[in-house]
């Protein structure tokens, strides 16, 4: 069932601190009462702009996969709240509810692969369902739905925090390249490539976006087009081929990119053509900086290569679709192929922002040393 819900236009979904600067609206909220969680379908972004409430985990299990909601803080925050609405309808004992609690969490956990905060967040719920589970069933949602709403504004603020540390980077009258979308569409709001962005605007800082479409499913041209255009931030789309050339004619000045999950050693997955980008990034000496909330970074991974890489329908390269409406663009005897990401090596990163600090890839142990004491 799709429902215009107006107060999430407003931000006012639920008592949250007021949205921060430049996202006046959220990719997914909890609302009053803990029994529904509400939506915003990206896909059809930016034709509609469309709220779908749901009130079943699978519900909220089907939009991570299909994509209505996307981006690895954004997906995390979805499945904790995909555990708050299958404690609902628990009432039963302690051992019924945790086991109504590990196969929701397993049904969640198997969405997608790559994006690391989808387990951190999920580990995370799974500590408070321990801590719970003997408690009476109201009990149990309420404190399950304030575990998931601390993960929802922890991230915000995180996005914040980072974005002002990146935003030192930029400088005044720059033209910043991105690739995908990490935006607020993507987190718990604000962005962290695009909280970079904001931050530097919010600092008085004149600076120009370009965004990569990011084929196969333009988060690019649909998404970062629309999220900055909406906050009346100057931002021009560019097809994926063409960041080489704009790079070797001097019209790039810095490259700023989220990430899916970020290694040990400072690798970084991140949708697909990122690695290509920052490639070209290194052959023109324009600096290429990811910006990334703690939750992303996974040091049990010791490097890139024990990233798992989403492989997606091929479907998704063979068609064009927009909302109800998809056109074919290969012949139906030809395969395609679809990683959803790729991995970008330290060497090729200047910089990783993070709400705890920052870390010069090339200095592999700085990651390390930003790690909280206990996590
Ligand atoms: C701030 S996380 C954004 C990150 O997630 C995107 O992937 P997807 O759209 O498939 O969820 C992309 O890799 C972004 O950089």
């Amino acid at each position: 069932m799709s429902a215009f819900i107006p107060t999430l236009k407003t931000g006012r979904a639920h008592p949250h601190p007021e949205p921060l600067s430049g996202s006046a609206f959220s990719a997914v909220e909890l609302m009053p009462g803990d029994r529904t969680v509400v939506m915003l379908d990206q896909r059809l972004l930016p034709r509609q702009e469309r709220y779908e409430t749901f009130q079943r985990p699978e519900q909220v299990a089907d939009a991570i996969s299909t994509m209505k909601v996307r981006g690895a803080p954004a997906i995390g925050i979805s499945a904790a709240y995909g555990l708050v609405l299958a404690a609902v309808f628990c009432d039963g004992p302690r051992d019924a509810f945790l086991e109504v609690m590990s196969t929701t969490d397993g049904m969640l956990r198997r969405t997608r692969p790559t994006a690391v905060n989808l387990a951190w967040a999920l580990d995370r719920m799974h500590r408070t369902v321990v801590r719970i589970a003997a408690e009476a069933p109201r009990e149990r949602v309420t404190a399950l739905a304030a575990e998931a709403r601390a993960i929802h504004v922890e991230d915000k603020l995180a996005c914040k925090k980072m974005g002002e540390l990146g935003a030192a980077s930029v400088r005044d009258g720059s033209t910043i390249l991105t690739h995908c979308n990490a935006g607020a569409l993507a987190t718990g709001g604000y962005g962290t490539a695009l909280g970079v962005i904001r931050a530097a605007r919010d600092a008085g800082k004149k600076i120009r976006v370009l965004s990569a479409e990011t084929r196969p499913l333009l988060q690019g041209a649909r998404l970062t087009a629309w999220e900055l255009h909406k906050d009346g931030i100057d931002v021009q789309t560019i097809t994926d081929s063409m960041v080489g050339s704009f790079m070797a004619r001097g019209l790039i000045d810095q490259v700023i990119v989220g990430a899916d999950r970020v290694a040990r050693n400072g690798d970084v997955a991140n949708k697909i053509g990122t690695y290509g980008v920052a490639c070209l990034a290194q052959v023109h000496g324009v600096p290429f900086d990811v910006a990334a909330p703690w939750s992303t970074v996974d040091l049990a991974c010791p490097d890139g290569a024990g990233i798992p890489i989403e492989e997606r329908s091929e479907r998704e390269v063979s068609h064009v679709t927009l909302g109800e409406s998809e056109v074919q663009i290969m012949p139906d005897a030809v395969r395609a192929h679809n990683p959803a990401f790729d991995v970008t090596p330290a060497r090729l990163i200047r910089a990783l922002y993070t709400e705890l600090g920052t870390a010069s890839p090339l200095d592999a142990a700085s990651l390390a040393r930003l790690a909280p004491p206990t996590r």
